[in-house]
């Protein structure tokens, strides 16, 4: 935790709404300070945060969580100007500036919004900015909805790359079984992220507010440690849980990653997504790309093949043929064809835009 430069938090709706009872105010201002401190402290840190619709049920007046998806929808939309103006306020008493990001599933299974994305969430970092997400229930439907936000924060902390997933929530870490039900329950303090067992031991949700229980949890760690990120699950009501814990103090659950973070991106990439196209290099950008595994720029390419979209994967060749690397692409093929052996700056003038000045970055890309 110490070492971590950049956490995503998930807060829990019964949490943020103190069991259902309205955006717990105070708990959005101590969570803000502690966020203010790990901030000033020089980590990157995302806020995933649930509560839209047991905040809609409130201001409808509704006593009982509906069933009806429409319905879930509605309260969601109501509820989450409640949460965004919790959040505004408690950051800007700080001095932070926040930002609203609404994501569902489709958004990160969709390569190039997968890059908007990504390309946002790490502008707003880089701006100092903390930024709130929560799932679009609003255009959401039960096939592509995340379901609940465990499994929200996992990707996102995929997609950003973080070092650690935090999850709090109502209970002060994994128990060997639902302590509500057994109270004679053991707190597991720290465990492999992908052992088996722990799936056994963690139940659904307990209370009416939340909606995934421990089984989320236990399934979105094991998901972070696919790209190497540790995660922690642990009560939200704990004093200063996130500064303790970013000073490398146990608190709660640690679930640990076994894989290296390159690894399990490598794998990620091979594994998930298809080809199609590739791009020819002259030998100084072949050189680098073998040697530092720098970024590609349009500049070292001479050749464009297939027909690519932004954010698709296409493969990097040498004047040889053989394949260097394999990576996400900036542009789509047209237009990685209009840029190519001309420096980054001439993009703007060539395409009327710039998306960036790399074609492939390093960080999308996988050397082989
Ligand atoms: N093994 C377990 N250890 C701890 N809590 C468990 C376990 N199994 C089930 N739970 C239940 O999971 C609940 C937390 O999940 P949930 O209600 O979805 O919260 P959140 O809103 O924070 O996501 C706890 O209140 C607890 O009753
Ligand atoms: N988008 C929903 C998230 C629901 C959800 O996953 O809740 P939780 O299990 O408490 O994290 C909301 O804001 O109400």
């Amino acid at each position: 935790m110490q070492a971590a430069r950049r956490i995503i938090i998930k807060v829990g709706s019964s949490l943020v709404t103190n069991e259902g009872r309205g955006v717990d105010l105070e708990a959005v201002s101590r969570w803000a300070g502690q966020i203010a401190g790990l901030r000033a402290a020089g980590k990157d840190v995302i806020l995933v945060s649930s509560g839209a619709i047991a905040e809609g049920m409130r201001r409808l007046g509704w006593s009982q969580r509906p069933r009806e998806m429409h319905q879930l929808q509605a309260a969601a939309a109501v509820g989450q100007m409640g949460l965004a103006q919790a959040y505004e306020t408690a950051f800007r008493q700080r001095g932070m500036v926040a930002a609203q990001v609404l994501l569902t599933h489709a958004d990160l299974a969709d390569r190039q919004r997968y890059l908007n994305a990504r390309t946002t969430l790490l502008t707003l970092l880089e701006q100092g900015v903390v930024p709130v997400i929560n799932e679009n229930d609003t255009v959401v439907t039960d096939e592509i909805k995340f379901g609940d936000n465990d499994t929200l924060g996992a990707l996102v902390t995929n997609l950003v790359e973080g070092d650690v997933l935090i999850i709090l929530t109502d209970q002060s870490g994994l128990y060997s079984a639902d302590p509500r039900k057994h109270a004679d329950a053991t707190l597991i303090a720290q465990a492999d992220a992908e052992d088996a067992t722990l799936q056994a031991m963690a139940g659904g949700a307990g209370t009416g507010i939340g909606t995934g229980g421990m089984a989320t949890k236990v399934t979105a760690a094991r998901r972070a440690a696919r790209s190497g990120a540790h995660t922690v699950i642990a009560s939200g009501r704990e004093p200063d849980v996130l500064i303790r814990l970013a000073q490398g103090e146990i608190v709660g659950t640690q679930l640990l990653a076994g894989h290296a973070k390159l690894a399990a991106r490598k794998q990620w990439m091979a594994d998930h997504l298809q080809l199609r196209g590739w791009v020819r290099v002259d030998d100084g950008a072949a050189r680098r790309l073998r040697a530092q595994g720098a970024s590609l720029l349009p500049v070292g390419v001479v050749e464009v093949q297939g027909d690519f979209e932004r954010g698709d994967v296409i493969a990097v060749q040498d004047s040889g043929g053989a394949e260097i690397a394999r990576g996400l692409s900036n542009y789509a093929a047209s237009q990685a064809r209009r840029i190519m052996r001309r420096p980054s700056s001439d993009i703007e003038a060539i395409l009327g835009f710039s998306e960036e000045p790399e074609l492939i970055h390093r960080d999308n890309m996988v050397f082989l």
